[in-house]
């Protein structure tokens, strides 16, 4: 049975539950329950606090997690991502009052307030810079006004929670995080039920950013038609009834499908459709 580490709260719980869900597994009912089997899959799910997740799998008591990139590379636990899932995307910065701060050099001999200690303490000792970190458990966005901190490091987002408590972002951005799958570092990935869990979570990454498109095109225009829609391995080319034409078949990324059916159209291409994919293994 694959044991697997889930986050039990925060901004990672619901996106990764819905995308096991998407996966075919059995997910909780109660936000307290802790533990649950799903014996159809041969999978067993363990719901953690998200900061604690990177040391159980290092531990290698539970053979896969999710949580994020930047609670990872905090832990400092024998743990190394091997599928990243697009959600939970953020930036992890330093930001203090307007006018305060310009890089990290602005930094020497000041206090950063920061709950991700970890990632702060080591890029202020990578870049050289002899400061001070204060761990608050979280809105670190108060420790300035309060006086606990003249900076913060923190995760950003929109970037609502900074401006509404009157702090800027400053100097480059110590990290981009996103929701991953974590696995023991040197432990086997090739195992036959860590691939399985893994293409099926790839299998929801490709229905979630591809969708199908079908097209009708003359053949004189099939080879600048297949040039737009390569698809993934190639387009399926199929005859039509009527001489001269054929029907092309391709996966295309969701985001450029709209622009890719103008291009099809001004080259002649008619009949253009696209479907959603809902399930996939590549
Ligand atoms: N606003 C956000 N947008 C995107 N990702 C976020 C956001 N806030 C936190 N994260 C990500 O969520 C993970 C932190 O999860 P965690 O549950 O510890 O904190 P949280 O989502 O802030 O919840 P809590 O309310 O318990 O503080 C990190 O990977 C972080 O990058
Ligand atoms: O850029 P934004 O879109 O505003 O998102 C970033 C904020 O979201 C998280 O806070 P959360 O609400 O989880 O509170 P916390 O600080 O107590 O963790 C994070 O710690 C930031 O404060
Ligand atoms: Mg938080």
């Amino acid at each position: 049975m694959l044991r697997i580490a889930v986050p039990n709260k925060g901004s990672l719980s619901g996106p990764a539950a819905e995308m096991l869900h998407e996966a075919g597994y059995q997910q909780r009912r109660e936000s307290k329950e802790l533990r649950i089997v799903d014996p159809e899959n041969q999978v067993e799910f363990f719901y953690l606090r998200p900061r604690d997740i990177a040391i159980y799998v290092a531990s290698g008591r539970l053979d896969v997690g999710v949580t994020g990139r930047d609670l990872l590379i905090d832990s400092g636990a024998d743990a190394e991502e091997i599928l990243p899932l697009g959600f939970a995307r953020s930036t992890f910065r330093f930001a203090a009052k307007p006018n305060t701060a310009n890089g990290i050099e602005d930094l020497k001999g000041r206090t950063v307030a920061t709950s991700y200690e970890g990632i702060v303490a080591a890029h202020l000792a990578d870049s050289g810079i002899d400061a001070s970190v204060v761990h608050l458990d979280g809105a670190v966005e108060t420790a300035i006004e309060l006086g606990v901190a003249e900076v913060i490091a923190d995760v950003v987002e929109t970037g609502t929670s900074l401006r509404n408590a009157g702090l800027e972002v400053f100097g480059e951005p110590i990290m981009q995080s996103e929701a991953v799958v974590i696995r023991r570092t040197g432990a086997d990935t090739e195992e036959p039920k860590v691939q399985q869990f893994l293409r099926r979570l790839q299998g929801v990454l490709v229905a979630r950013t591809y969708v199908m498109m079908d097209y009708d095109c003359r053949v004189e225009q099939l080879e600048k038609a297949v040039a737009l829609t390569p698809g993934l391995e190639s387009p399926t080319v199929s005859p039509l009834h009527n001489e001269g034409w054929v029907a092309v078949r391709a996966m295309v990324p969701a985001k450029e499908a709209q622009r890719i059916m103008d291009d099809l159209y001004a080259i002649g291409a008619r009949a253009i459709l696209t479907t959603a994919i809902h399930a996939c293994r590549l």
